[in-house]
């Protein structure tokens, strides 16, 4: 079996705040989030397909991580729901801000973890997920492989 890996790239602005942190990310602030997602498998062989050739269309892939990750976490603030951030999400809620209340501290690498449970549940059974990459800043992203989770 030929297999290959794909990759599709996402951007999309987010609020957060590390609740209980020890330095300025304990603030309420924002990133320019970048996620590459990287799914691996072998392309259509069917010359009946129209998808002849691809592992997954590329549109096909945008669309699972638009509907998953791009479109709720866009412009939304997320904050850690086991905190008393809670309150303060629930004002912003009722003030009409999008917020996203997360069962997990808001860092790269829990917002990874996420993500990838989030993709890995709306991929053709014939692909697998085989990493991500999620960049915070400049300097800082985090990695999710699936060879790492065994
Ligand atoms: N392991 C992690 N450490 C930190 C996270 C994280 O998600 N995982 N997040 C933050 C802050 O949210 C924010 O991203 C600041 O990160 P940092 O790279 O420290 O940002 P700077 O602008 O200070 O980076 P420099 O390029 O060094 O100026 C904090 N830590
Ligand atoms: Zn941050």
């Amino acid at each position: 079996m030929k297999k290959v890996r794909i990759t599709k790239e996402f951007t999309f602005e987010t609020g957060h705040a590390l609740h209980g942190y020890d330095g300025k990310c304990r603030n309420v602030h924002g990133h320019s989030y970048k996620l590459a997602v990287t799914v691996i498998g072998t392309p259509i062989s069917d010359t009946n397909n129209v998808k002849l050739g691809m592992v997954i269309d590329f549109g096909d892939l945008k669309k699972i991580v638009k509907e998953e990750i791009v479109d709720p976490f866009d412009h939304a603030t997320v904050f850690n729901k086991n905190t008393p951030h809670v309150e303060l999400a629930e004002e912003l809620r009722g003030r009409g801000h999008d917020v996203i209340l997360a069962d997990y501290q808001p860092t790269s690498e829990m917002m990874i973890l996420d993500f990838a449970e989030k993709i890995k549940s709306r991929l053709p059974e014939h692909l697998e997920l085989f990493s991500l990459r999620l960049r915070e800043t400049e300097t800082s992203y985090a990695e999710w492989h699936a060879s790492d989770q065994a």
